[in-house]
């Protein structure tokens, strides 16, 4: 699925202009007000006390804007970020280094954090309730533990997954933010500001026309951009115009609300097999060839938003709106 032009998730060759584009303070950041209000005050809180700012847990699905979060709060800060994550922390050692090497007040970033190792995860307990390591000294019967103190310091963990960490992880983290999908006008604004930056001409009709295939999605929205420009230069003379916007979308076999084949795959197989459902999300994983996980954390979330699916205790049913934007009709006991 990843090389699906709609994947949110992060492709190699886009990790620099990612970089590149990426809002470095808070006034740059488009959008998820609640949880900007939020961290701008805790942030001027922890400066006025020059403490460290509290453990913050983001989570929400890929492509929002949560790495782009945590660097933005260590710049707010005035202070370092550390990056890591978690399959990539192997030893409780690998993290002893990490916590050490950490000045006073410092981020250190914990990408997919409910992939940590079990043993890893309790070294980080005590490190974050009161900056302590605990090390253990020998071996056998005269093996002891030592405390070894710690610089004050604000964990950032990210995942996709808030539901799979450990209820003592993430009781620790002081602050826990949900990032939401984005709205068609925050995702226009965002493809016009990145078009101005990459030196793209795009019109406003155009950028909304992205934006309204983009799932809510700012990383989607930088992907389709992209496209659109090479189409404009190929096609145009370089400048978007939502006519050329359109066509080179409909070319990325996106349809207008941003579908592709997998989701209209799955929600028509809810519709022929099991009548629109309510159907479990493993049987529909089973039925189109997808992990439950990546439907539930990747497709699910938009197709929720749009209305086009609704959860209920006895699984997913696909609701009235999906039928008709399939041009299906509902089965009779529903109409
Ligand atoms: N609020 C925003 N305003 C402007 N651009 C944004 C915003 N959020 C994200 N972006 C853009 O989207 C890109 C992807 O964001 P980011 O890498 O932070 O997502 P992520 O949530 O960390 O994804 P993943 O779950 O895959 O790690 C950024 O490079 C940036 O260009
Ligand atoms: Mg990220």
């Amino acid at each position: 699925m990843d090389d699906r032009i709609i994947s949110a998730n992060l492709m190699m060759e886009e990790q620099a202009v990612e970089f590149s584009l990426r809002p470095r303070y808070l006034g740059e950041y488009i959008g998820q007000n609640q949880v900007k209000e939020n961290l701008k005050i805790y942030i001027e809180a922890a400066k006025m006390r020059s403490e460290a700012l509290d453990h913050v847990l983001l989570y929400g699905p890929p492509g929002l804007g949560k790495t782009t979060l945590a660097n933005i709060i260590a710049n707010e800060l005035g202070v370092s970020l550390r990056t890591t994550s978690g399959p990539a922390i192997e030893r409780p050692g690998d993290l002893a280094a990490l916590l050490t090497n950490l000045q006073e007040g410092d981020v250190l970033f914990i990408d997919e954090i409910h992939r940590l190792h079990r043993t890893v995860e309790e070294v980080l307990y005590p490190a974050m309730e009161d900056f302590a390591l605990d090390i253990m000294i020998g071996k056998g019967p005269s093996a002891r533990s030592m405390r070894l103190d710690l610089p004050p310091f604000t964990l950032i963990g990210a995942t996709t997954r808030a539901g799979m960490l450990s209820a003592p992880l993430r009781d620790r983290f002081g602050v826990v933010s949900r990032l939401e999908l984005y709205s068609i006008d925050e995702l226009s604004y965002i493809v016009s500001r990145n078009a101005d930056l990459l030196g793209i001409e795009i019109l406003g009709d155009a950028a909304d026309e992205v934006a309204l295939r983009s799932r809510g999605t700012p990383r989607i929205a930088n992907r389709l951009l992209k496209r659109v420009r090479d189409f404009a230069q190929v096609r145009g003379d370089g400048i978007i115009t939502p006519e050329i916007a359109s066509e080179a979308l409909k070319l990325l076999q996106v349809d207008p609300l941003g579908l592709d084949s997998i989701d209209h795959k799955m929600l028509r197989s809810m519709i022929t097999g099991f009548r629109g459902g309510p159907v479990g999300l493993d049987t529909i994983a089973a039925t189109i060839g997808e992990e439950s996980q990546t439907i539930e954390d990747v497709y699910e979330p938009y197709l929720l938003q749009i209305g086009f699916m609704q959860r209920t205790p006895r699984g997913r049913i696909v609701t009235p709106a999906a039928y008709q934007h399939l041009g299906l009709s509902l089965p009779p006991e529903q109409t």
